[in-house]
């Protein structure tokens, strides 16, 4: 199947119900004082289906990487290989620990995001995200949605390797100088993480059977996503959620949850809680790298519940392709070139999840259904 050489800038989807809850009068509204409420308005009320709680915990294994790291275990690397295979064609996520991130780091990360979440809001404010720019702070992504309304604030930027000292920069230009060396945390901070990252795809290319550095020369030039999340605390919990039921997009999310806890994944049709560890690291899977290895490997459908009590944070990483490059599996993968979904690049995926589709559980389906319809319409002219 070839790539889509169509550009989706300029495509309108094709049915009226893909286009979820997008807001065309995108506003700045009372509802960022949403942690003083006593009742949850309706813009941030879900579904009661969606916000049913879970009460078990995942028994996940941890997988260990020392050895794997160190380069030095052949077995250990199988072993972890063999682990990660298991979790990720069931589901898409676990855990790592001995992971080689400098638990200091992953602290300093949490204390510097959270100076800038207790400051004033006219403060923030003035970091805030520009109209149709994915960068800067948001608060409960009011001014693209107005409907089932996440529970959380954000701090978005770009991370890419090849432009040193930008996460400063950004830093500096959108919150001042004072946060000169929250800039430096996360410059530091990115870097550790899109070491790993690579790290973990090339753990994901051995339990494929597949050449160690595939995927790692495949996301090497990549610009990744980092993003702070803030959970205020709610005094209607059960009406809410902190992020609704979705699949990352992006490729591979590195994932830190402070102790409070919320994050939940969907295994074997029920709901789970992740007990937080500080010291392990979560790895989900998104949608690119299911496509990538032609749906052998799960996209985790995941979702964070907020708390009455405390407020909660985390720091995700989102590994993703150079906006260019064509996802599509392994041939190894794809034997007599039967294949689950069409060639895409990142952009459109991306550009999909922001202007038409609000990213949930189907996202892929959804944009994989689209591309083919402009595909035939392509056809058709
Ligand atoms: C490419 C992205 C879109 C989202 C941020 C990154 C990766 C995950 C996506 C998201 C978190 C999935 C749930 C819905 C979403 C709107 C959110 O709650 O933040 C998504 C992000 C987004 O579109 O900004
Ligand atoms: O906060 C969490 O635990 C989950 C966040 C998340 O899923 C996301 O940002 O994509
Ligand atoms: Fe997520």
């Amino acid at each position: 199947m070839g790539s889509t050489a169509v550009s989706l800038l300029t495509f309108s989807p094709v049915k009226a119900d893909d286009l979820k809850d997008y807001d065309e009068t995108p506003k700045i509204s009372d509802s960022f004082l949403f942690h003083k409420q006593s009742h949850v308005p309706d813009s941030f009320k879900w579904p009661a289906q969606d916000v049913i709680l879970s009460h078990r915990e995942l028994e996940e294994p941890l997988v260990d990487l020392k050895g794997f790291l160190l380069g030095d275990d052949q077995e250990e690397t199988h072993h972890a290989a063999d682990t990660v295979r298991a979790a990720c064609s069931s589901h898409g996520f676990f855990q790592v620990i001995n992971h080689g991130v400098d638990l200091s780091l992953i602290h300093d990360a949490h204390e510097s995001i959270g100076s800038f979440f207790k400051m004033t809001l006219g403060n923030k404010l003035r970091a805030g995200k520009k109209l149709n720019s994915p960068w800067g702070h948001s608060i409960a992504h009011n001014d693209r949605f107005s409907s089932k309304l996440p529970w959380k604030e954000t701090f978005t930027f770009g991370y890419r390797e090849s432009s040193p000292d930008s996460v400063v920069g950004f830093f500096k230009s959108t919150l001042g100088t004072d946060f000169e060396p929250a800039g430096k945390v996360y410059q530091k901070y990115c870097e550790e993480m899109k070491k790993l990252a690579l790290s973990i795809t090339e753990l994901l290319a051995i339990s494929l059977g597949l050449d160690r550095s595939y995927y790692r020369d495949f996301f090497e030039d990549g610009c990744s996503i980092m993003r702070c999340n803030s959970y205020p605390p709610c005094q209607e919990p059960s009406l809410v959620l902190g992020t609704g039921p979705h699949c990352d997009p992006t490729a591979l999310t590195i994932l830190h949850q402070d102790q409070v806890g919320g994050l939940e994944v969907f295994v074997d049709d029920k709901w789970y809680k992740v007990r937080p560890r500080a010291h392990a690291i979560v790895i989900n899977l998104g949608d690119t790298f299911a496509a990538l290895t032609n749906g052998i490997y799960k996209s985790c459908l995941h979702r964070a519940v907020v708390n009455r009590h405390k407020e909660r944070r985390s720091l995700t990483f989102f590994l993703c392709p150079r906006e260019d490059k064509v996802v599509a599996p392994a041939p190894e993968l794809a034997p007599g070139g039967t294949r689950k979904y069409p060639d895409f690049t990142w952009s459109d995926l991306l550009h999909f999840t922001q202007k038409h589709y609000r990213a949930d559980q189907s996202t892929l389906p959804k944009f994989a259904e689209w591309l083919l319809s402009l595909q035939d319409r392509t056809l058709d002219c």
